[in-house]
């Protein structure tokens, strides 16, 4: 299959959609960007990859960074993570609040706002102030890049800003669901959301999902292939928040949205796909990145159903 021509053709249709959507602004920093981008990064496990637009071009990942979150934590703790999160999908917006009170602050998946920072939670109780470091770390290896790193600016944007969150972090905290520091784990939630990442970059990254846990360009195992499995589902089922059914009724892929306006989503056994576009649809997620996974999945017939 011709996979440049394929997202040439979609670069050209999706040209019509720019003037919907809206960038994130409840992040300042974020609200930066310029609104009428769209890249699009394919790429096949023997590291041949194809893309439109500027694929070096970085971006802030928010939270896709949860796809990474929750692998580690996984690996970590294994099923005895759904004590303290779950893998329901929630049917509300990325920041709500209100299940986690009638749910005694069990967020219900790792994908939504309250359930990353517990996952991240859960990583700061065993590597404490290195956390983040541990997150970047693993980041860098499966991206195959040592230069990955966070964005300041975006960063205090975010600490300065992140009213929901900090609610959120103190109604679990009292249910006894966040085990560390407020401040520790909010901090590290916020530099993992910032941490700035190309097409190119996030394409790779995302090889050992959709490669049953092996990083192909290594042949490192990262999870066990159940654990690959479980975090697609996740991604399927959750990874678009209150729009997750329509994001798999239309693409029919697993994948994970940002407000940064990055989807990550991966073809398994075949190929992992990066597109941004930084207007946002209704639910937080890129509104011409879905578009375009839709059409990519439509010309290729490449979903898994
Ligand atoms: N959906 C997102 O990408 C949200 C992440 C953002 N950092 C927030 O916490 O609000």
């Amino acid at each position: 299959m011709n996979y440049q021509a394929i997202l040439e053709e979609i670069e050209k249709e999706i040209q019509a959609l720019f003037s919907e959507g809206k960038v994130a602004d409840y992040i300042p920093a974020l609200a930066k960007v310029d609104p009428n981008q769209f890249i699009m990064s394919v790429r096949l496990f023997d590291g041949t990859s194809f893309g439109v637009g500027d694929v070096n071009s970085k971006f802030s990942i928010q939270s896709i960074s949860k796809v990474f979150t929750f692998t580690l934590a996984l690996h970590q703790y294994g099923r005895d993570l759904y004590q303290r999160v779950g893998h329901e999908p929630s049917g509300d917006p990325f920041n709500s609040l209100v299940q986690l009170e009638y749910e005694n602050g069990i967020p219900r998946n790792p994908f939504i706002n309250a359930g990353a920072i517990v996952t991240t939670d859960t990583l700061v109780s065993i590597h404490k102030k290195y956390t983040f470091k541990f997150i970047l770390d693993f980041i860098k290896k499966v991206a195959n890049d040592d230069t990955i790193t966070y964005d300041k600016d975006i960063y205090k944007s975010e600490l300065e800003n992140g009213f929901k969150n900090f609610a959120l972090i103190n109604m679990i905290k009292s249910y006894n669901n966040i085990h560390n520091k407020i401040d520790t784990v909010i901090n590290t939630y916020f530099k993992q959301c910032s941490i700035m990442m190309s097409t190119s970059q996030l394409a790779q990254s995302m090889q050992y999902i959709a490669n049953h846990g092996v990083n192909p360009l290594t042949n490192e195992r990262l999870i066990s292939i159940s654990k690959a499995k479980r975090t697609s589902s996740l991604m399927l089922t959750c990874g678009h928040y209150d729009a997750s059914g329509d994001f798999a009724y239309k693409v029919g892929l697993p994948g994970k949205s940002g407000v940064g306006g990055g989807i990550v989503a991966i073809v398994p056994q075949k190929m992992s796909i990066c597109v941004y576009s930084p207007k946002l649809n209704a639910q937080g997620n890129s509104l011409i990145g879905t578009k375009a996974l839709e059409l990519f999945t439509s010309k290729t017939g490449l979903s898994i159903f």
